[in-house]
């Protein structure tokens, strides 16, 4: 592997001051591919306090827009160049196929494209000012310091959503990836180094949750903090945040309904709530696992998901013809077995899986079989609870007002998805699902030029889109008087 096994702090590769390594770990076979520094808060204050110097100087604030979205841009090339170089690390790290994360390193060039696109585009606003002989004026400015935490589902994607927006807006920031995927966030760093970020703008430091995520959280040089997790994180963030009022932004988990009405396209419609469930072996944060059925086409439509889903074929990510790989750790796995036993308990009948698969070659990795609970109701943890693993619920409906009640019976507001062939209907439901994103006729569909983001306890704020580069800016109103003259007031 030629990656630096090392973590970015102030332009310079760096290991931790502590000298801690940890191992990271092929969830296909358990193996360990890469040993990378596991850093503590002593350097997360490190990299604060270089991203806080670099920032309070002022130079990369002052760069001329258009030069950093010449960098952002510069960064998508050298994606694109080493394409298939990133997308195999991100295999290997996470277990997915490759020609999954071909198509996120696709995206993920996408989105430092398209903010390099917006760095410059923002001119400010002139506010027709009510006072006379005056001039009102809103400009937007970079927050400062930023900390930015990711997950290990997608780990280059969520960075990127992070990363591009925050550089293209003159920020500084301290990135910490997950600890169990960082190796394409650190090959990334490599390739904006190579770009030409300036030493100390952006900062790489490896390490867990409760040691550097927590230094980044609740240290008063940070002024903003995004994070992509689950929502007992979420909510630990919000009070550590709070020391000094950081801005805040929080994509958070989801329970996503996904609504099959009779008149929908049946293949498709069967075809897609498979996609929208088991794709990365169901690690999505908009997986489609609340499957909501009309009673007419129930049984039919459960029957075919079940003749499908047995027909999957598990294994590497590296073989052309696997169609799900493993789950990303042995704790992970235990979890989503955990919540499987719980939905026996609960008394969901079991259609199909609901077991590690008994395959030899797949005993090493942490594979579990998809999985189709039928007969839930939405008083089950396994109907409230995110499983993110391959784990489908099934839940059938009589008329669209019920259909509504139990989309919209959830903590969580991610996303949703609506089938039918009535685009009256569609739209009427649509107004009435409390969600960030709804899909007609599709299901996890993202790209850079929408936002997204939560509802409800899925979170705050929206990446992606011209918001997701606002998140990034502090709004400034300059009022100047033209005829300045005493008051008399005193
Ligand atoms: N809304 C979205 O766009 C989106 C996208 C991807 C994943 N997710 C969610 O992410 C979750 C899965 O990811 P995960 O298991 O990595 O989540 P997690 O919350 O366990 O960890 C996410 C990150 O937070 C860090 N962290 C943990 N404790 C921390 C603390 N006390 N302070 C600061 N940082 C801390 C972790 O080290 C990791 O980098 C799921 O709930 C999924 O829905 C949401
Ligand atoms: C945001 N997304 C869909 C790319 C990944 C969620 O886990």
């Amino acid at each position: 592997m030629s990656l630096k096994q090392q973590q970015y702090i102030n332009g310079k590769w760096v290991g931790a001051i502590s000298g801690n390594t940890r191992d990271i770990i092929n969830p296909f076979n358990a193996e360990v591919i890469a040993t990378v520094p596991e850093s503590d808060e002593t350097d997360a204050k490190v990299a604060i306090a270089a991203a806080r110097a670099v920032f309070d100087k002022g130079e990369w604030s002052s760069t001329p827009a258009t030069e950093r979205g010449t960098i952002v841009r510069k960064i998508a090339e050298l994606i694109e160049r080493d394409k298939e170089e990133l997308a195999r690390l991100e295999s290997l790290d996470t277990g997915k196929t490759v020609e999954e994360s071909r198509g996120d390193m696709d995206d993920i060039a996408g989105v430092f494209r398209y903010y390099a696109d917006l760095a410059d585009k923002d001119g400010g606003e002139l506010i027709d000012s009510p006072v006379p002989n005056s001039i009102s004026k809103v400009v937007r400015e970079p927050v400062g310091v930023c900390g930015q935490i990711t997950p290990w589902n997608y780990p280059l994607l969520q960075a990127s959503w992070k990363l591009a927006p925050a550089l293209a807006t003159g920020n500084t920031l301290i990135m910490k990836p997950s600890e169990i995927t960082p190796l394409t966030t650190i090959k990334v760093f490599e390739l904006m180094e190579e770009a030409g970020v300036p030493a100390g703008v952006a900062n790489l430091v490896l390490g867990a949750g409760n040691t550097v995520g927590a230094e980044l959280t609740s240290n008063m040089d940070v002024d903003l903090i995004s994070f992509t997790g689950g929502i007992f994180t979420g909510k630990k963030i919000m009070q550590a945040a709070s020391v000094n009022v950081k801005k805040l932004a929080l994509e958070l988990g989801g329970k996503n309904p996904n609504i099959i009405f009779a008149d929908a396209d049946f293949e498709t419609a069967v075809d897609q709530a498979l996609n929208g469930v088991f794709f990365h072996a169901g690690q999505i944060c908009s997986a489609g696992t609340r499957l909501i059925v009309e009673e007419s086409i129930h049984d039919e439509f459960v029957n075919a998901l079940v003749e499908r889903v047995k027909k999957f074929k598990l294994g590497s990510g590296f073989d052309e013809d696997t169609q799900m790989g493993p789950l990303i750790s042995a704790e992970h796995l235990a979890k989503v077995e955990k919540y499987v036993e719980t939905g026996m308990k609960e008394g969901a009948t079991l259609a199909v899986g609901g077991r590690r698969p008994e395959e030899p070659e797949l005993q090493s990795g942490f594979f579990f079989l998809p999985t189709i609970f039928t007969d839930c109701t939405t008083d089950m943890s396994i109907v409230q609870n995110e499983a993110f693993g391959p784990v489908m619920t099934v839940e059938k409906f009589r008329t669209e007002e019920e259909a509504m009640k139990l989309a919209n019976d959830s903590i969580y507001g991610l996303a949703g998805g609506v089938w039918t062939n009535d685009i009256v209907k569609a739209e009427r439901c649509v107004a009435k699902m409390r969600m960030g994103t709804v899909w007609i006729n599709d299901f996890n569909l993202y790209f850079p030029h929408a936002p997204w983001g939560g509802f409800k306890q899925s979170g705050i704020g929206r990446e992606l889109g011209r918001l997701g580069i606002e998140e990034y800016t502090e709004t400034k109103h300059i009022f100047q008087n033209l005829k300045p003259e005493p008051i008399n007031w005193f």
